[in-house]
């Protein structure tokens, strides 16, 4: 595994406020990685020294293997950072805003031309070529504020916070606009204080708590490892009592009961299994069923199980 962004130990203090203690992140090239901690958790901070704006008071930070001590200049040409806010650029052109930045990158006419229509497209503004930033949407000015980390063709992205304040269709077209990135090769590394904002679209997370990396890994392992008991809930289209029956005789199945009441022995209903067991196994318990002439119109994990990790991993304690 390929790693983009590693740090050993890396130890931030503001005077006598330790903000990261000795802190381990790996990050595999081409995840989509949710950095998630509450308020003051240390989330900003590790991304300020991943993108050289801020020097760590001890340990190492890399990103592509690239020292950010010894060759930031070199960092930084492979990142593309969103920081969590806008910035003072209300009475500028989308257009001026997007060529204003390319400027800074180096790149030069026509090519700026051309690729401000191509960042434009990608993040759906086209038709807001013309507009001012002020009269932008704050979903708008989210992606316009991506569109921009994007002109100098990051490998890494680092987006602070990038869903907050958004409205649900607003979120929704942000997490759209990350898969087609992710899509594209890039590795996203995204923060919030809120697990369920990423749940969906994270390969990878890392839980962060008063500067301590609490866990981390792919999504799967960490809910794994830290939540043994899952919640599985079934549906069967009839003979719910016998499906339960039959379940209780599963060997990998820690408890089952009904989830709703039935009108009689035959009905069918819903059934709530407490398991702890691997995927192979739950993938077992279904064909079980099926092979027994149960007629499954659900069989699910529920979905909740990501942030009661959260909550059971933090104790939701701001620093
Ligand atoms: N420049 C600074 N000087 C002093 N303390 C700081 C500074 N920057 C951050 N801190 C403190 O370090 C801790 C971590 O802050 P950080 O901004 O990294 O948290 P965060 O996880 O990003 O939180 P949030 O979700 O609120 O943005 C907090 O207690 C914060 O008050």
């Amino acid at each position: 595994m390929e790693l983009i962004v590693e740090t050993h130990n890396l130890t931030q203090r503001f005077g006598t406020h330790l903000a990261l203690n000795q802190v381990n992140l790996s990050i595999p090239k081409g995840a989509v990685y949710g950095f998630i901690g509450p308020n003051g958790a240390g989330k900003t901070t590790t991304m300020r020294i991943l993108t050289t704006l801020l020097q760590p008071t001890a340990g190492e930070a890399f990103v592509n293997g690239i020292s950010v001590r010894q060759d930031p200049d070199a960092v930084r040409k492979m990142i593309g950072f969103m920081p969590d806010y806008f910035g003072v650029y209300e009475s500028m052109r989308v257009w001026e805003y997007l060529d204003f930045f390319a400027h800074i990158y180096g790149i030069k006419q026509p090519r700026r031309t051309s690729l401000i229509q191509e960042l434009l497209q990608l993040v759906d503004l086209t038709e807001k070529h013309d507009s001012y930033v002020m009269n932008l949407s704050r979903g708008m000015k989210q992606r316009l504020s991506l569109a921009r980390t994007m002109a100098h063709d990051p490998s890494l992205l680092i987006l602070d916070e990038p869903a907050s304040g958004l409205d649900p269709r607003a979120r929704i077209e942000l997490r759209e606009l990350l898969r087609e990135l992710s899509r594209m090769g890039k590795t996203i590394m995204v923060s919030s204080h809120i697990l369920s904002e990423l749940a969906e679209m994270c390969s990878h997370i890392g839980i962060i708590e008063r500067g301590t990396l609490l866990a981390s890994g792919p999504v799967e392992q960490i809910m794994q490892d830290l939540r043994p008991h899952k919640l599985i809930e079934v549906q069967v289209l009839e003979r719910a009592m016998p499906a339960l029956q039959m379940l209780k005789q599963l060997p990998t199945i820690n408890d089952v009961h009904l989830a709703n009441e039935l009108a009689d022995d035959q009905a069918g209903g819903k059934l709530a299994i407490n398991f702890s067991g691997t995927a192979e196994e739950s993938s077992a318990i279904l064909s079980n069923l099926i092979s027994q002439g149960f007629r499954v119109n659900h069989f699910a994990e529920r979905q909740s199980d990501l942030e009661e990790v959260f909550l059971h991993v933090t104790q939701g304690v701001v620093a």
